[in-house]
Order: structure tokens, then C-alpha cells, then sequence
């Protein structure tokens, strides 16, 4: 029997944006191991391929060449609606524009892909996200009555709520003031500490970078290094280094 060691994976990878003269390769031969239980962050300058990186790996957006796996499921040569199936089953996102439904309240909001994919939830674990998180007392509010703040956070519970086998995040703290920002990266943190739960995140930030276990650092659609137990110190002179 072999068990499950990877949340994620990817060999080779490489994505190439049109053809000819304005070809661009946005991942150019990447090897990525994504260890279960880790917050992984990933950086880069502007244009270094993060977001291409975060889709490809999320099953997103395809490779050009390569190949990638989530929880062992090689999704590169599936058909598309098998990849939107391991998607929903193995797979949460936080985007920076929350991507609340507006007439949904909190509660549905957050409850929404278990609804949407037929399973029940879990109340107690409802209940200790909820608590976790500070959102007991706006689960019947609607999205616009909530501030920015409460709104990444009920992104975070929906993300939280299926035990996703991994959640993909692309600058969730971006839209946030510094001490909202700080909190929901405290909960995303404690999600990996306390309930196990796999991140990888995109960010431009090196202090929202250092909540992470480990930091990839591509360059030119290649991982050019990688900082284990980082601090937003370290950090910043790696990424000064990168001509950032
Ligand atoms: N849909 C697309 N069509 C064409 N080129 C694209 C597309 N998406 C990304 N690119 C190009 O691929 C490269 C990598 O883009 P990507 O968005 O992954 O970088 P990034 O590191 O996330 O950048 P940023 O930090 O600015 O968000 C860039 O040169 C970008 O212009």
C-alpha cells in the first residue's frame, strides 16, 4: 500500500503563452515537491511566473509540457471535467477578491462547494472554524455587509470547511490593512499547525511570506531557491538580491 506523502507535485513543468514572435515561457522546466502539512509560500519579481506556477499546479490552468500531480492524481493528461472533479475534491482557493457570492450570506457562502458537491457538513467542525476565525456573529450577513477583512475571512472558511487535501492562495492578505492582514495569515498558520491543512501561497510580501514553513523563489519561470523558517528580514535581502 502506498500512502500519501505529497499534497502536490510537479516535474518538468513548463507553460509557454503564445506562439512566435510574442511567445512567452511563464514556467520554463519546473520540479516542485509540495510536502503535506506546509505552509509554502511562493515569491518572485513581477512577471517570474508565480501565478502561472499557482494555477498550473491547481489544476487551473494546463502545462505546456511536464507533468503535475495533486494527492498522487497525475491531472495533466486528464480531460478537463476529471480535473475539475480533482478540483473540487482535493482542492480550496483564496483569491485576493474574496470571489464571494453577493447574494449569498456568510453562512452560505461558506457552506457553498459542500452544497455544491452534495456532501454534508460537519457542525462541529463548522463550529471551530467559525470560532477560529471570529465570524459567529456575521454568518447571516450578506458579503457587501461586510468589511474586507470579514470577507477574506469567510474566503478562508470556505476553503477550510470541504479539508481540502490542499489550498491554493494568491495574495489573500493583498487586499487587506496590515493588521487585518496579519490576523487572517495568523489563521491560515494555525490551520497548518493545528489541523494539519496544506498552503501554498503567492505573495509579493515578504512579511506575509515569513508565516510561512518554507519560501520557493522563482526567477524567469524557474526555482531559483528556496528559504526554510523564514523571517521578513532574510527575506527582503533575498529578494534585494533578485534585483526586486
Ligand atoms: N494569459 C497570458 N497570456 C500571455 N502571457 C501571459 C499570460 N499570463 C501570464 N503571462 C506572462 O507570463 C509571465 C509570467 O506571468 P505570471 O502572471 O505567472 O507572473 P507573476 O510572477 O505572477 O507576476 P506578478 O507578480 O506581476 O503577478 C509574464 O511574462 C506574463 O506576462
Amino acid at each position: 500500500m502506498t500512502t500519501v506523502t505529497l499534497a502536490a507535485s510537479m516535474r518538468g513543468g513548463t507553460k509557454d503563452y503564445g506562439s512566435g514572435d510574442t511567445a512567452v515561457r511563464a514556467l520554463d522546466g519546473v520540479n516542485v515537491d509540495i510536502a503535506r502539512h506546509e505552509f509554502t509560500a511562493i515569491m518572485g519579481p513581477s512577471g517570474s511566473g508565480k501565478s502561472t506556477l499557482l494555477h498550473t499546479l491547481a489544476g487551473l490552468d494546463r502545462l505546456t509540457a511536464g507533468e503535475s500531480s495533486i494527492a498522487d492524481i497525475v491531472i495533466t493528461s486528464l480531460p478537463e471535467a476529471k480535473v475539475t472533479e480533482v478540483r473540487r475534491e482535493h482542492i480550496g482557493f483564496v483569491f485576493q477578491s474574496f470571489n464571494l457570492i453577493p447574494s449569498l450570506t456568510g453562512r452560505e457562502n461558506i457552506t457553498l462547494p459542500l452544497d455544491i458537491s452534495g456532501k454534508p457538513v460537519d457542525p462541529a467542525w463548522f463550529d471551530e472554524i467559525i470560532g477560529i476565525l471570529g465570524l459567529g456573529d456575521r454568518l447571516t450577513h450578506l458579503p457587501a455587509e461586510l468589511s474586507g477583512g470579514q470577507q477574506q475571512r469567510v474566503a478562508v472558511a470556505r476553503a477550510l470547511v470541504a479539508r481540502p487535501e490542499i489550498i491554493f492562495a494568491d495574495e489573500p492578505s493583498g487586499n487587506l490593512d496590515s493588521r487585518s492582514g496579519a490576523e487572517l495569515l495568523g489563521f491560515m498558520r494555525r490551520a497548518v499547525k493545528e489541523f494539519g491543512q496544506t498552503i501554498v501561497m503567492v505573495t509579493h510580501d515578504p512579511t506575509a511570506a515569513s508565516y510561512a514553513d518554507r519560501i520557493l523563489f522563482l526567477e524567469d519561470g524557474q526555482i531559483v531557491d528556496e528559504m526554510r523558517e523564514p523571517t521578513a528580514d532574510r527575506v527582503l535581502d533575498r529578494m534585494k538580491q533578485m534585483g526586486h
